[in-house]
């Protein structure tokens, strides 16, 4: 497994089938503001709405073979081996991305149980093994992030734009960014103690420019 961040704005998607399963794809898919096809004979009330909104298309129809010929990322999740063989085959040939929500080993790529919080995502697989538990530890880290994380993430985001012009050698910011998150100073931002530990940073800050 290749754990990677796509960008997803404006990409052409295609999801087969319109149940439970194509319902959280698509609202996963829309977040991203990507460019979304459904494809299905019958779809649920919650895709009809967004269908009436305008926030997907419509394609109302069983699978082809070919149909997915032109997007980018596909998903299957009707059930039907035989469309999942078909579109398993178009993205050996177009090179597309699949993800087989109901055939999993046919696909190319998973979805892992995802969230954000203060800026910083997290995504927990279990390779396709549990499903449920992939949620159950989403959950269980989500109530363990502390919310000082996300404040932290925006002063550390400021000084890297900051410092990147300030300490001139490569291996000197790398000393430096390892000295920022070591347990000392991340213990002070846990505990909420954020001026103190911004105080220590800058007062390093001073140090690694001096020794420039
Ligand atoms: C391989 C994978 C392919 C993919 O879909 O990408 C896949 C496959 C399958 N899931 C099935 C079942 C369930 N899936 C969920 C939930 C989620 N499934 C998601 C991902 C994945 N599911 C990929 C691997 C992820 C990993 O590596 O761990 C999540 C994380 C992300 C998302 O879908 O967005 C999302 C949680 C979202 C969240 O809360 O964040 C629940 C629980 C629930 O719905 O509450 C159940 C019922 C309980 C259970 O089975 O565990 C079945 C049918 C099995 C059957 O027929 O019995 C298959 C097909 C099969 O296994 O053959
Ligand atoms: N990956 C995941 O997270 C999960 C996957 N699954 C699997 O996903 C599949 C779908 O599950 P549900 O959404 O609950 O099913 P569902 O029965 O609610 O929906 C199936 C949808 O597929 C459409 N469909 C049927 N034949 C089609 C065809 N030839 N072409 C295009 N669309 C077609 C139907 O009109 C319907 O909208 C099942 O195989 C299930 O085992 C189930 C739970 C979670």
């Amino acid at each position: 497994m290749y754990p990677v961040n796509l960008k997803m704005k404006g990409l052409p998607c295609l999801v087969i089938g319109g149940g439970h399963v194509a319902v959280r794809k698509v609202k996963k898919l829309l977040l991203e503001d990507a460019e979304v096809t459904v494809l299905a004979p019958e779809i649920s009330p919650e895709l009809m709405q967004y269908f009436r909104e305008k926030r997907i298309s419509w394609q109302q129809a069983s699978y082809r073979k070919g149909d997915a010929k032109g997007y980018r990322f596909v998903v299957t999740a009707c059930g039907i081996r035989q469309v999942a063989e078909w579109v398993h085959e178009e993205s050996l040939l177009q090179s597309f991305l699949y993800n087989a929500a109901d055939f999993p080993p046919l696909g190319n790529c998973s979805l892992p149980a995802a969230f954000e919080t203060g800026g910083i995502h997290f995504a927990i697989s279990t390779d396709g093994r549990s499903p449920a538990m992939a949620k159950y530890v989403k959950n269980w880290l989500k109530g363990r992030i502390p919310p000082a994380f996300g404040v932290w993430l925006d002063k550390a985001a400021l000084l890297r734009e900051e410092l990147r012009n300030e300490i001139a050698d490569s291996r000197d910011r790398e000393r430096f960014w390892h000295m920022v998150f070591d347990d000392e100073i991340m213990n002070l931002v846990i505990t909420g103690k954020l001026d103190e530990a911004e105080e220590r940073v800058r007062n390093a800050v001073g140090c690694f420019r001096s020794e420039s």
